[in-house]
């Protein structure tokens, strides 16, 4: 009898494995309850529904407007009730926890302290908050047998002008649980080099930053913001694709910014299901990530906004699985890939490669191999 090794992981299996997570927004994540009970004790009483399910709903389908400018309004809410340091606590250990629970080993998660200001905390004391969070929630999901770290990103918001201040506190809280900078919110209309007074002082610093690019406006923003912000990895950067040619015979070419982003191993942190709530894809399987990782351009898998599009990453690679017939080898490839290209020290990216992730899918790409002991030892007392 021929054995035959499973091709296609299964949801427990995806589940199981070890994923690493470096595009997460804090505010994007809140589990629905913590969102009505936080918003209850503070008194805010403008959300759309009270009832845990269907307020979930009610962001899913709110994001889902294929505007990213309409995506970004629903971020009032999760805002509104992230403004005091318990409520700041909360949040940040419960994503930990959501995280562990799922499967992720290592995370970077971002927020803009900015946005977080509105009782009267200080930058300082919004950062020093999540970082306690974090830290909580990574002693609640080892005390449950997961095993987490997280970092965080600060992120500074587009259309504002505190990047440079939102830079300096990065480059603070460097050594103490911050490990880098971002830019969000809308795109069009505000490109990253209105902020590339922080750019520059963080590259001074030796400091890392991503930027969203190229998800609601195409490949001028990117090239902004690796050639003249010089970004260390592109939030989202679907819009690549469109310096990529592709013939009828299969022939592929890339365009100089194509070539670059994938001969200098730019990671991109790509976001399957809110690219389609934005628009900036129109399918799982017309997603430009098939393409991308065939290209073997620096693609990882990431969530976005968790609450908003009703995923985790668990579910984001289910959905790639599904379209794309990707093996357990392939999960592997994206999460080695997002390991690399993680903001913490080389080394620390290294054993976690070592330890934790490459022997996390041997454990799961020899699964098969008991199984088919069991079948084979019960279909011979049958038949015996
Ligand atoms: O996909 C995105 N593109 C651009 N901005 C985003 C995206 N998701 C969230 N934010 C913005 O980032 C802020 C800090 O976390 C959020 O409040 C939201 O406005
Ligand atoms: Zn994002």
């Amino acid at each position: 009898m021929t054995s035959q090794i499973p091709s296609t992981p299964t949801a427990d299996q995806i589940r199981r494995a070890p994923k690493v997570l470096l595009h997460d927004h804090l505010d994007g994540g809140l589990r629905p309850g913590t969102i009505i009970e936080l918003a209850r004790a503070q008194g805010y009483d403008r959300l759309p529904e009270t009832e845990p399910d269907k307020l979930g709903i009610w962001f899913r389908e709110a994001a889902d407007s294929g505007s990213l400018e309409r995506y970004l309004e629903t971020f009032a809410h999760t805002c509104a009730v992230m403004q005091t340091r318990e409520a700041l606590v909360r949040v940040a250990a419960e994503c930990a926890v959501d995280l562990a629970e799922d499967g992720v080993v290592y995370a970077e998660v971002r927020y803009a302290p900015e946005q977080h200001l509105e009782a009267g905390l200080t930058l300082e004391e919004v950062v020093e908050a999540v970082n306690e969070g974090f830290r909580e929630g990574e002693r609640q999901a080892r005390a449950s047998g997961h095993r987490i770290r997280v970092g965080a990103l600060l992120t500074a918001m587009r259309h504002a002008a505190r990047a440079l201040e939102i830079a300096e506190l990065a480059n603070a809280y460097r050594d103490s649980g911050v490990v880098g900078f971002d830019i969000a919110g809308a795109e069009a209309g505000f490109p990253p080099t209105r902020h590339l007074d922080a750019f520059e002082y963080l590259k001074r610093e030796n400091n890392h930053f991503t930027i969203h690019a190229g998800e609601a406006f195409g490949l001028p923003s990117i090239w902004q913001a690796l050639q003249w912000c010089g970004a260390d990895r592109l939030g989202h950067g679907v819009r690549i694709i469109d310096d990529i040619e592709v013939a009828e015979d299969g022939s592929v070419s890339l365009g100089r910014l194509a070539a670059y982003v994938r001969d200098k191993r730019i990671p991109l942190e790509m976001c399957p299901t809110s690219n389609l709530q934005t628009g900036a894809a129109a399918s799982y399987k017309e997603h430009p990530i098939g393409l991308l990782r065939k290209l073997h351009f620096r693609t990882t898998v990431n969530t976005d906004n968790r609450l908003m599009s009703g995923t985790s990453m668990s579910k984001e690679f289910e959905f790639l699985v599904e379209a794309f017939d990707y093996t357990l080898d392939d999960m592997q490839w994206f999460t080695v890939n997002a390991m690399k290209s993680a903001f913490i020290p080389f080394d620390e990216r290294l054993a976690m490669i070592n330890e934790v992730i490459k022997p996390g899918y041997a454990e799961l790409k020899s699964e098969w191999l008991f199984q088919q002991t069991a079948t084979t030892s019960d279909s011979s007392r049958r038949t015996g």
